[in-house]
């Protein structure tokens, strides 16, 4: 039995779906602070904290739990400079709050939802897994230390882990019934989507002064079912015992304003843009190499067309109102 935190979220609702569809037996457990009810479709939901370890241990118990799939972490750049306290302790006093409970009672096997933002302002494009480290965010800190903690618990307590990091997760499940809902949002294709249906007036561009071919920023979208499909994928891997860190992406990378104009292609609207100011803290280029990943693990993205990917991103956007 998998529990996976954070499953209620939106990466770690569409693992659940892909887990269960492989047969695997899957609890989540979710404080629900900004994941949904509705996205849990797939399996039970037991609402907890990963801070709470004594809930974790009963949990583990109860369910004969043998590994753990971990979502749960608070995800916004800006917030996480504004108030570091609450990432520290969510992300990084929460895991190893999970991590104390899993070692208690003898769990060996995790797969971690680390980030790009690990990198900082890359020194090579593609990123590869040894490039170098130097989060330039709370956020990214925090995902490096959980990575740390998690290679010093391999070699002191043999804690075997896989973590992945994401690039820019985009897109929705095919069947249009789970998808992606931040509370505040701050990513770029719903925002762009919510502009193209209304819900927005505009789209702000932040920065159009990158060196960059467009000035804008460039970033590497990878769709939801492909990340659910890595975990699935390492959380096999680590039945050979071994420890690994991969990169996620689709290895090519567009544009601010490239994925606008997908964007108007796809929904057949045309969205108003706003040119402002740089966002603090933002790479100009983020470009994933994920030949690691799919060298040793056979991992093959399907979604590589981003109009493809946005599109999915847009039935779900059109219809999320009745899935709710
Ligand atoms: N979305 C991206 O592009 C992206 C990119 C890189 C990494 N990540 C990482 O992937 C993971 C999932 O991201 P997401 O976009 O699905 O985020 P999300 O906010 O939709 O999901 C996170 C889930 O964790 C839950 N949670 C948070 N703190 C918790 C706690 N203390 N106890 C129990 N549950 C808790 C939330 O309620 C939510 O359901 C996060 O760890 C995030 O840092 C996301
Ligand atoms: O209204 C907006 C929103 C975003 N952007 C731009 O669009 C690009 C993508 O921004 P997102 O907020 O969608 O994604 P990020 O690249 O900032 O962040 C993602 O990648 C990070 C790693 O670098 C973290 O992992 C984070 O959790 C994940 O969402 C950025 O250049 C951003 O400046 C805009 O121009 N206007």
């Amino acid at each position: 039995m998998i529990l996976v935190t954070g499953g209620a979220g939106y990466i770690g609702s569409h693992t659940v779906r892909r887990l269960r569809k492989k047969g695997y037996d899957v609890v989540v457990y979710d404080n629900l602070s900004k994941g949904h009810r509705w996205a849990v479709k797939d399996a039970e939901l037991v609402v907890g904290d990963i801070l709470d370890y004594a809930r974790v241990c009963e949990v583990i118990k109860k369910y004969g739990i043998d590994s753990v799939i971990h979502f749960a972490a608070h995800s916004l750049v800006g917030e996480s400079m504004q108030d570091p306290q609450m990432y520290y302790v969510n992300n990084v006093s929460g895991t190893i709050s999970l991590l104390r409970a899993m070692i208690n009672c003898g769990i060996k096997k995790i797969v971690f939802s680390s980030t790009a933002a690990v990198y900082g302002e890359p020194e090579e494009v593609p990123i590869k897994e040894d490039s170098r480290l130097n989060p330039t965010n709370v956020y990214g800190r925090t995902k490096l230390m959980i990575e740390n903690i998690l290679r010093d618990y391999d070699m002191a307590y043999g804690l075997k882990y896989v973590a992945l990091r994401y690039f820019n997760a985009a897109g929705a499940d095919d069947k249009g019934d789970i998808g992606e809902d931040h509370t505040p949002e701050t990513h770029l294709i719903p925002l762009v989507l919510k502009a193209a249906k209304g819900e927005r007036e505009d789209i702000k561009i932040f920065g159009t002064d990158y060196n960059t071919p467009d000035g804008t920023c460039i970033r590497d979208y990878i769709h939801v079912n492909d990340l659910a499909d890595a975990h699935v994928l390492a959380l096999e891997s680590l039945r050979e015992g071994r420890s690994n860190v991969y990169n996620l992406g689709n290895g090519s990378g567009f544009s601010v304003k490239q994925v606008i104009e997908v964007a108007e292609k796809v929904t057949g609207k045309s969205i108003k843009k706003v040119e402002s100011d740089r966002r603090p803290g933002d790479p100009a280029v983020l470009i994933a190499s994920s030949e690691k990943i799919r060298r040793e693990l056979g991992w093959k993205p399907v979604y590589t067309d981003l109009e493809k990917i946005i599109q999915t991103a847009w039935n779900w956007e059109l219809n999320k109102g009745v899935n709710m």
